[in-house]
C-alpha cells in the first residue's frame, strides 16, 4: 500500500486526511504536537491500516530530520507528503500585533514547511513517479486582506517555493501542489484568536464555510491522479466567500 505523511493530523484538515486516505487503505505516518490526540487518532485508525504516530513540532529540525530518517521499511515507499501543520495569529491590523506571533507564523509556516520538505525529499525522490508533495497553502497568500500580514505572507512563500521545487523536481517524476483554500471551519480560527470560542463562532456562524473533509476529498484527489498530471495550484472557496471592493481612504466631508 502506498503511505502518506501528514504534518498537523491533530485536528482539522490533517486529521480528515488521515480518515479519507486510511479508508482507501494508504498506510499512515501522522505528525502533530499533541500527543493524547495523535493516540486518539491511532487507536481508530490501526485496526484498519498501518498507522505510524511522531509527536513532532515542525518548528524543531533536528527532530524533523532524526524522525524522517528513521521511517520503517514497512511505510516506505513514501508516495505523498502533505505539508499541512501551520497556523495564524492575531487577526488585528499589523501596527497592533507581538512580534512574536509573527515569529511564531513565520517559524511554524515557512521554516517548520521547509523543514519537513527537506528530510522527506529523499524518500520522495527514491519514489519517483507518482509521488505528491501537497503543500497547504490558502487563499491569503494571493489575495490580501486586513489582518492579513504575516499570516498571508507565509502562504505566499508556500506558493513560490512549491512552483520553484517543481522546477528543481523536474525529472524525478514528484509533483508539487499549492493548495489554497479560503474559509473552512476547524480550529483554525480558535487558534487564531487564541481560543476566543465565540469569535470563532461568529465567525462561521450565518455562512457555509468548507469543511475538513472537503479538503481532504481534494488532497486525496491531488495524490492520485496519473502520474503524468501535475495540478500547480488549486485555490478554493465556499460559494459564500468572495472578494471585498479596494478600501478609499476619503477626506472627511
Ligand atoms: N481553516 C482555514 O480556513 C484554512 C486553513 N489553511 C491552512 O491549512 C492548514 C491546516 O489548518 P486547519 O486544519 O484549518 O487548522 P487546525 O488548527 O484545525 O489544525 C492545524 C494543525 O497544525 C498543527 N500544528 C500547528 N503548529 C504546529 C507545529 N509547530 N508543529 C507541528 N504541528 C503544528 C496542529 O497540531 P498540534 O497543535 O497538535 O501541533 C494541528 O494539527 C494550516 O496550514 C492553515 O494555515 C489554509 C486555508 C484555509
Ligand atoms: O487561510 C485561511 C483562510 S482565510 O481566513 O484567509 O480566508
Amino acid at each position: 500500500m502506498p503511505s502518506v505523511l501528514i504534518t498537523g493530523a491533530t485536528s482539522g484538515f490533517g486529521k480528515a486526511a488521515a480518515r479519507r486516505f486510511a479508508k482507501a487503505g494508504w498506510s499512515l505516518i501522522l505528525t502533530g504536537r499533541r500527543e493524547e490526540r495523535l493516540a486518539e487518532l491511532e487507536s481508530e485508525l490501526a485496526p484498519h491500516v498501518t498507522v505510524l504516530t511522531i509527536p513532532l513540532d515542525v518548528r524543531d529540525s533536528d527532530a524533523v530530520s532524526q524522525a524522517l530518517s528513521q521511517l520503517p521499511d514497512t511505510l516506505l515507499p513514501l508516495t505523498c507528503l502533505i505539508n499541512n501543520a501551520g497556523l495564524a495569529l492575531a487577526p488585528e491590523p499589523a501596527q497592533k500585533v507581538a512580534l512574536e506571533d509573527w515569529h511564531t507564523m513565520i517559524d511554524t509556516n515557512i521554516t517548520g514547511l521547509v523543514n519537513v520538505t527537506h528530510a522527506a525529499m529523499p524518500h520522495l525522490l527514491a519514489t519517483g513517479k507518482g509521488a505528491s508533495i501537497l503543500n497547504l497553502g490558502s487563499v491569503a497568500g494571493q489575495w490580501p486582506y486586513p489582518g492579513g500580514h504575516v499570516y498571508g505572507a507565509s502562504k505566499a512563500f508556500i506558493q513560490q517555493f512549491s512552483y520553484n521545487l517543481r522546477c528543481d523536481l523536474q525529472g524525478t517524476g514528484v509533483r508539487v501542489t499549492d493548495l489554497a483554500p479560503g474559509m473552512a471551519e476547524t480550529e483554525f480560527t480558535l487558534v487564531r484568536t487564541k481560543g476566543n470560542q465565540a469569535a470563532s463562532d461568529a465567525l462561521y456562524k450565518g455562512t457555509t464555510p468548507l469543511q475538513a473533509e472537503d479538503i481532504a476529498e481534494q488532497l486525496y484527489y491531488l495524490a492520485t491522479l496519473p502520474p503524468h498530471i501535475n495540478i500547480n495550484r488549486l485555490e478554493i472557496m465556499p460559494v459564500r466567500q468572495a472578494w471585498a471592493p479596494f478600501a478609499i481612504d476619503r477626506d472627511p466631508a
